[in-house]
């Protein structure tokens, strides 16, 4: 089997002001300098105004920064929109695309998600493409399929498993508390892998992430799945030591 090292990322999602990003950031990248190798990079991907001060507070860590969306365009009359320069000028490395909230909220289709990805991947920034099923699409026996066209639609040419990484998050887990099976998850990651064939050059090296209620008492099960090379943690990444026992779950 590919060995993959493990990318546990934080979605803070649209919580917190400046004073409690910054103390979150700082205690996270204290952690990361005190605890030498690890067997896992760690990314925090806040709101997009606290980008420029939580670069600054975890400048010289390890600690990973990225945004949580970014526009297809470069620059221009697009009110409202983030371009993938805006993130790199802030200091990140990643950016979240695709992600079911943003599916739901935005009405975000596979193309426009493939557009993202491929302006991000112009400007050096590695794509993180959420890919999940509703649980209605679940019980219909579509979870497959419907990860399939996501992925065949949201993939742009040109990804690699450098510049590309995939998060797995069935929606109905993200926020619910109620969290995939281990089987489930086996199966759907061993699925993805196949699919990424064709997709993403150096396939097997492409990292899959397993997202929703992921928490310190179900990590280490969870990470322990074949194809499961990381995980895209919501609430729990909103605390130092929750987040942190995630990370630390890694073998
Ligand atoms: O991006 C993160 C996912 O939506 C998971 O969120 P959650 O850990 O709060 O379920």
């Amino acid at each position: 089997m590919t060995a993959r090292r493990k990318l546990i990322a934080g979605n803070w999602k649209m919580n917190g002001l400046k004073a409690d990003g910054l103390a979150l950031a700082s205690d996270l990248a204290g952690r990361v300098n005190g605890a030498g190798a690890t067997a896992f990079d760690l990314l925090i991907c806040p709101p997009f105004p606290l980008l420029f001060p939580v670069a600054d507070a975890i400048a010289g860590s390890a600690l990973a920064l990225g945004g949580q969306d970014c526009a297809a365009k470069t620059s221009g009359a697009h009110t409202g929109d983030v371009a993938p320069t805006m993130l790199t000028d802030a200091g990140c490395r990643y950016v979240i695309l695709g992600h079911s909230e943003r599916r739901a909220d935005h009405g975000e289709s596979d193309a426009l998600i493939a557009a993202k990805a491929a302006a991000a991947h112009a400007q050096g920034l590695i794509a993180i493409i959420c890919v999940g099923e509703t649980e209605s699409q679940r019980d219909a026996g579509q979870a497959n399929a419907v990860v399939s066209g996501q992925l065949a639609g949201s993939i742009p040419a040109g990804a690699t498993a450098a510049n590309t990484v995939i998060a797995y998050e069935p929606v109905w887990a993200i926020g619910t508390g109620k969290t995939a099976t281990p089987e489930d998850v086996r199966a759907v990651h061993a699925h993805i892998r196949a699919e990424l064939e064709g997709k993403i050059a150096d396939a097997g090296a492409a990292k899959i992430l397993y997202g929703g209620s992921v928490k310190p008492s179900n990590a280490a099960e969870l990470m322990a799945v074949e194809n499961v090379d990381g995980a895209l943690v919501g609430g729990a990444s909103l605390k130092a030591d929750d987040f942190w026992a995630i990370a630390t779950s890694c073998r």
